[in-house]
């Protein structure tokens, strides 16, 4: 889609469908260039005549004469040079051919100009290469020369949108009956071939703009020929009369005794099918199947997370398919349908629906606060376990040592034993023997041995054990005998020994046991805390269970709220200019009042800013913006209006006076520092989209380099290439910004060209990981400031500005399609339609939320900018207003 990168050459084009003849041959194909070119002259009823070939005119055809249900708006964004509401008007009064270079209406008389008409076709093929050539031609003298015969002759400069059978779009620019369509890959202007008109057709009316051609017609014109001028147009009057629409219901509520309104959406629907191999078809995949999918297994499990106590899987699955495969639907539907009231919990919006959700805050704050006590009782019972159980294992470790020591003695003691039975032995064969020399040489050496023994046994434990098995020794050759004296004080010392070694292992023993109870006491403690910490492990858990509940419940009402109030909103700023100003009126914080030629228009919006406004209230709005961003949504704050309405003062403002951007991302630091429940991660990229060509402001070089591509990954939508910076303080943010703005500033001089043609989007991505619920969440936020919106000026009627222009145009003509697809739920939401579109794409419809600030200049010459500006910021209101009004719309009735 798009005429980006791949517009064929005209010559590429296969020709099979080229018309044999201008005149006459009404068809189905041509009936399409017959509209266009009632677009372009009016609501010709009878011209009888006009063969002009590239206008395709087929008189008599079919449809002619017929209110034109589109108009010349259709084309596109008001981005041509002035004259738009003249030309309504020369529509409205004209009923025949108005010549844009012949000036005024023949009315029905034109086709009776046969030579003038002749003269017209042959100038026509003169002129058509040399005003390529003068579009495509960049020279100041060119553009000099242009400006005079634009001045001269007074012609309208139109951008179209041209869409080819083929799905291609092309950016065309009609003038003076001339033709060209925008090659995006060269820049260049090429002549539009005239088969083509039955290849495709021009845009479909932009009614975004509806308001604008019905303001300047009323005031251009002096009566009911406004009526034929907007007779084309889906007014706020015809689309009030068209039928009603048959997807607006109600039912009788049996339980809440009143009628709810009902409204079937039409939403693309996600459906997981598997390849038959037999039959080749997509065959729906079965619930039990789909369980296997990694994907979708993940998804049930993140809702049972959430609902521990919804267990059945295929049940869960059942409800995912309901939602589109979306979790967090099918949570909400849970909720609600849990609800004995189906669904009585309705949240209400304004100020129920904030009490509503500052409830929930306090119950969300009230359980973060018992989660974190718990979490540190946790931690003291923890660290008790942790010194209990260090004593245990040293307690262990002595009663090992100790058991050593034991066995040690048990050791040393039998051989105590077994060497004193054998002196008790000796002793008692020396008994029977004479003292000798030899009988007291042998006594000395058995008392010392025997000393020795007692000293190194006192050393341990100081124990000599009576013998308890004496192992009988070889008798020594008879001797001589030891006194007897010395013999019973031996014994005596040899019985006082053993006696000192049973009183000392009882101590033993009884130290011993007192140790095991102590282990047996340490080891039941441990045992307790153990059980102490599952139960409060388990209360933790239930804590985050309810936790994740209600920050669930908060997020789906803060939705809800923000769905009433519209996911869209709009605010309005005029400018300070102290030189000019006064005459626009702002009567109350949310309507601007605009003189227009006599009658004054009012505009609303969720809030207007007058000039005497600050910087901290601008910000002061866009505050929930930046909480849902934390929250892991998708957000974005546009400022849109012409050049020097204030966009970047709004947007960026002074270093001293800093604006949206700066604040936004220094509340975004301030959230994430707050909660200590949860680790963000922040990254910073800055894009610039100049002439449908996609920049990283923060790699040098890449401006006008195309280096960057936008990729559809599943859900997601990746840039290819692009720089994102970690920041972590303000810093940090600042710094990076810098450097952006340094690269484009640099980018821009070196290209001869202007920042403000270009649209400038700085992005954030926030990724956050609560520790509690163990969740990670993903939110961007993406701020932009568009290039200027203003009508194309004569000076910039060819070359390098008439390139910037369409891209201009064809990228706000796109977001407004975008604006009016969602406010119309249409089915499909053009966001290809252009680079600009297609990168906000993730930011603009979904659950994501969108803050538009329109700006406006408080000068009195530029009020058909502001009005152009001011219906663009109303239209796009209206998406946001889409639901609320179809609540209102009860059984066909509105109000
Ligand atoms: N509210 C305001 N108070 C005081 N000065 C302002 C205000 N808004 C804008 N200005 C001043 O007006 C001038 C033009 O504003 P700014 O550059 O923001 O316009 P812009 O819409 O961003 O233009 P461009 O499309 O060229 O970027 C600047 O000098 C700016 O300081």
């Amino acid at each position: 889609m798009g005429s980006g990168s791949s517009s064929p050459q005209p010559v590429a084009r296969p020709q099979a469908q080229v018309l044999p003849s201008p005149q006459g041959q009404p068809g189905q194909q041509r009936r399409g260039n017959f509209e266009e070119v009632q677009l372009q002259y009016g609501q010709s009823q009878a011209t009888p005549t006009h063969g002009h070939q590239g206008y395709g005119p087929t008189h008599g055809h079919q449809g002619h004469g017929q209110p034109r249900p589109q108009a010349q708006g259709a084309y596109g964004h008001p981005n041509h040079i002035q004259g738009y509401g003249n030309q309504a008007q020369q529509y409205g009064k004209s009923n025949g051919y108005v010549h844009p270079e012949y000036g005024a209406s023949t009315s029905s008389g034109y086709g009776g100009h046969a030579a003038h008409q002749q003269k017209h076709r042959d100038d026509f093929d003169d002129d058509l290469d040399d005003w390529i050539e003068q579009k495509n031609n960049q020279t100041p003298s060119h553009q000099a020369a242009t400006q005079q015969s634009s001045a001269a002759s007074e012609e309208d400069m139109i951008l179209e949108t041209f869409h080819h059978n083929d799905g291609t779009e092309y950016t065309v620019l009609r003038q003076s009956g001339h033709r060209a369509y925008l090659d995006w890959q060269t820049q260049e202007w090429v002549q539009f071939p005239n088969e083509w008109l039955g290849q495709g057709h021009f845009g479909e009316q932009d009614t975004l703009f509806t308001e604008q051609v019905q303001l300047q017609t009323t005031s251009d014109t002096n009566g009911p020929s406004t009526s034929g001028t907007t007779s084309g147009y889906v007014t706020e009057e015809t689309a009030s009369s068209t039928p009603d629409d048959d997807r607006d219901g109600y039912f009788d509520h049996p339980l809440k005794g009143r009628t709810v309104i009902t409204y079937m959406f039409e939403e693309k629907r996600n459906v997981y099918c598997y390849m038959d191999d037999e039959t080749g078809y997509w065959i729906n995949m079965p619930l039990m199947w789909e369980l296997h999918n990694d994907y979708i297994r993940r998804q049930v499990h993140e809702i049972q997370e959430s609902i521990p106590t919804w267990t059945d899987e295929i049940d869960i699955l059942a409800s995912l398919r309901q939602c589109n495969y979306n979790t967090e639907q099918t949570v909400a539907n849970y909720l609600c349908l849990g609800d004995p009231n189906l669904g009585a919990k309705r949240w209400g919006g304004g100020r129920e629906g904030q009490q509503q959700l500052q409830e929930k805050d306090r119950q969300i704050h009230a359980l973060q606060e018992q989660l974190k006590q718990k979490e540190r009782e946790k931690q003291s019972l923890l660290q008790e376990r942790l010194a209990l159980k260090t004593e245990v294992v040293e307690k262990l470790e002595k009663v090992a040592e100790l058991n050593e020591k034991v066995l040690d003695l048990e050791v040393e003691n039998n051989d105590m034993h077994v060497k004193l039975s054998a002196s008790h032995m000796q002793m008692e064969r020396m008994k029977t023997m004479t003292p000798s020399s030899f009988g007291r040489r042998r006594h000395g050496e058995i008392e010392s041995g025997f000393d020795s023994q007692r000293e190194s046994s006192a050393e341990s434990m100081t124990v000599v054990k009576a013998p308890r098995t004496p192992t009988p020794e070889p008798l020594p050759p008879a001797g001589p005998t030891v006194e007897e004296e010395t013999l019973k004080a031996l014994n005596h010392s040899a019985l006082e020994l053993d006696k000192s070694y049973r009183s000392l292992k009882v101590i033993v023993k009884d130290g011993f046991s007192d140790l095991q109870d102590l282990t047996k006491k340490a080891i039941s403690a441990l045992g307790q805390i153990s059980e102490m910490d599952s139960s409060s492990g388990n209360e933790v858990e239930e804590l985050r269970v309810l936790y994740r509940k209600e920050a669930l419940q908060r997020k789906l009402l803060y939705n809800q709220l923000q769905e009433l109030r519209g996911n869209i909103r709009v605010f309005c700023r005029c400018r300070r200019d102290d030189r000019v100003g006064g005459y626009m009126q702002f009567p109350n914080d949310e309507d601007i009042v605009v003189p227009t030629g006599g009658s004054k228009k009012t505009f609303s919006f969720d809030k207007v800013f007058s000039p005497a406004s600050t910087q901290e209230q601008v910000f002061e709005d866009t505050l929930p913006i930046v909480q849902s961003c934390v929250d892991g949504y998708n957000v974005c704050i546009l400022a849109y209006g012409q050049t020097g309405s204030g966009k970047t003062f709004t947007m960026m403002g002074p270093p001293d006076y800093p604006g949206v951007n700066i604040r936004t991302i220094k509340e975004l630091l301030r959230i994430c520092n707050d909660k200590e429940t949860v680790d963000y991660t922040l990254k910073i990229s800055m894009v610039e989209v100049y002439n449908e060509t996609l920049s990283d402001l923060l790699k040098e070089g890449s401006i006008g380099n195309a280096t960057l591509d936008i990729r559809t990954m599943g859900k997601k939508q990746v840039i290819t290439g692009l720089t994102a910076i970690e920041v972590k303080t303000e810093r940090d943010i600042t710094d990076t910004m810098e450097t952006g703005f340094k690269n484009r500033t640099t980018a821009f001089t070196k290209m001869n060209a202007e920042s403000s043609r270009s649209h400038l989007l700085l992005m954030l991505t926030v990724e956050g990981h609560d520790k509690i619920s163990s969740t990670t969440s993903f939110g961007t936020l993406m701020l932009v400031d568009l290039a200027g919106s203003e009508r194309i000026s004569k000076t910039e009627a060819t070359g390098q500005r008439l390139v910037e222009a369409a891209a201009i145009n064809k990228s706000l003509t796109a977001l407004g399609q975008v604006f009016q697809s969602l406010r119309t739920n249409a089915l499909h939401v053009p966001y290809r339609n252009s680079k600009l579109t297609h990168l906000l794409q993730p930011a603009l419809g979904g659950d994501a939320k969108a803050c538009l600030f329109v700006m406006v200049s408080p000068d009195e010459k530029n009020v058909s900018e502001s009005i152009s500006t001011l219906t663009f910021g109303s239209s796009a209101r209206q998406v946001s207003l889409g639901k609320a009004e179809r609540n209102v719309t009860k059984g066909g009735k509105k109000k």
